[in-house]
């Protein structure tokens, strides 16, 4: 029975990332990329794990797919490890040849693949000649997206370039807490729009013919802890940083001149090249959110700070290390994120209401918890709860105007959770990685059901 009915078309999905999942990290030809490196450094991930095997997804996949299919689900995003297709910088068919198996695969069971290019795992030789502080990378970059497109164009027509640039940038070259575990945040700076500008490079190439692509930032409702001048401040040096400099530069084709003086420090304004904000800012078909929580920030208290990682690291936010990211009383997730959906309405209607209209898909949104196993079952109460609060959100997201056209749950199934390895739970599946047995959890029954009327009861 539903009673808040979401439009026809909405495409009903869950996410999963290439070395989240994949394993095979040495099979046919797939080369090595900053991941595997990362994680095999003591001390880099809890307990030293890795995605050498993962959820071996790599030879799974059909038994995977198959499950998606029969929980209901429509729309799966996965992304394409560019060290398995491009390994040195020539194209490896053994690589492109699981994409064409995957693809064809998810179209036989009725689920419509949406690929993204990049989810982190930049092939090994590009950091070592420089990484994404080196602009040369963003070329390199849109070479790949010509190899892609042409070998998967004809099964694959929703493209997202990169995934969450805000990470990749100042978690991996800022904070170190991410591959490839740097701590220069003039590093970091220059990351972050070589992404953009691979995204730029790289969209019209997949927008060719019937393809439709665009990006996949990270945004967060923020808020100050107080409205003191510093609070306030503080709340505006990070919504600049995670939210306003990609949404800018991606829907404008400009980034926030608060932001750039932020960054002056760090020698951002020598990054920006002539016609680098045209391309960014270039056409796109849809612009995918991914969205967690909400950032409570103080320039003055650290009333409970807010870890973003395992292990102590340097600040991710140049121009606001002094920031404190504090509690705002709200229930927290696995990952001490705060649950707070109205932070996604805040978000949607935000970026429908100050930016250029665009499609929106929610790329990515779901909740670690604690999971048990009870004869064989999995009552994932809390993670079920998390995201039906945000599809409620997203309903009414879409009342308010927002050209909302999809939902995917992260994640399918339990997975690498990064720096914190496997022991963060993010699955509407659960994967138990002695055995590699799948096992829907509650959550997972409920949302294809969900998927299956297409609305909320
Ligand atoms: N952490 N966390 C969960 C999830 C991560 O597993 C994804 O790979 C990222 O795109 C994004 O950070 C969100």
């Amino acid at each position: 029975m539903t009673t808040r009915g979401f439009p026809e078309g909405f495409a009903w999905g869950v996410a999963t990332s290439a070395y989240q999942i994949e394993g095979s990290t040495a099979a046919d030809g797939r080369g090595t990329s900053i991941w595997d490196t990362f994680a095999h450094t003591p001390g880099r991930v809890l307990n030293g794990e890795n995605g050498d095997v993962a959820n071996d997804h790599y030879t799974r996949y059909a038994e995977d797919v198959a499950l998606m299919a029969s929980l209901g689900v429509g729309a799966y995003r996965f992304s394409l490890s560019w060290p398995r297709i491009m390994p040195g910088g020539t194209v490896n068919q053994g690589g492109l040849d699981f994409y064409r198996r995957l693809a064809d695969t998810l179209l036989e069971a009725g689920i419509t693949p949406y690929a993204t290019l990049y989810h982190w795992d930049l092939p090994q030789e590009l950091e070592d000649a420089g990484g994404w502080p080196a602009r040369d990378t963003a070329y390199r970059f849109a070479d790949y997206a010509a190899v892609v497109r042409e070998a998967l164009g004809d099964r694959v027509k929703h493209w997202f370039t990169v995934n969450e640039p805000w990470c990749s940038a100042f978690l991996g070259y800022a904070s170190g807490d991410h591959a490839p575990g740097l701590r220069s945040p003039e590093l970091a700076v220059r990351a972050a729009h070589h992404l953009l500008l691979a995204h730029g490079l790289a969209a019209p190439v997949l927008r060719e013919g019937d393809g439709l692509a665009g990006a996949a930032p990270n945004l967060y409702a923020v808020s100050p802890a107080s409205d003191s001048e510093l609070d306030l401040d503080a709340a505006r040096r990070i919504d600049g940083l995670q939210n306003r400099f990609f949404l800018d530069a991606l829907l404008r084709g400009s980034y926030p001149e608060d932001v750039v003086r932020d960054l002056a420090p760090f020698g951002f304004e020598d990054v920006v090249q002539a016609g680098d904000m045209e391309l960014i800012g270039g056409p796109i078909d849809f612009l995918g959110v991914n969205y967690y929580s909400r950032h409570t920030v103080s320039a003055e208290s650290d009333g409970g700070v807010v870890a973003t990682s395992p292990f102590a690291s340097a600040s991710p936010w140049p121009g606001a290390s002094h920031v404190s990211f504090v509690h705002g009383g709200r229930p927290v997730t696995d990952m001490g994120w705060e649950v707070d959906p109205g932070g996604l309405h805040e978000i949607l209607t935000r970026v429908a209401k100050e930016y250029p209209s665009v499609p929106l898909y929610i790329t990515e949104n779901g909740a670690a918890y604690v999971d048990t196993v009870v004869d064989g079952e999995i009552d994932d109460h809390e993670r079920l709860s998390y995201i039906e609060a945000h599809l409620a959100a997203c309903h009414d997201a879409i009342a308010d105007g927002v050209p909302l056209k999809g939902y995917f749950a992260w994640s399918f199934m339990d997975n690498f959770e990064w720096g914190w390895g496997y022991g963060k739970r993010f699955g509407l599946v659960h994967v138990d990685y002695e055995t590699q047995k799948r096992t829907p959890k509650s959550s997972a029954r409920w949302y294809g059901q969900i998927s299956r009327q297409n609305g909320l009861p």
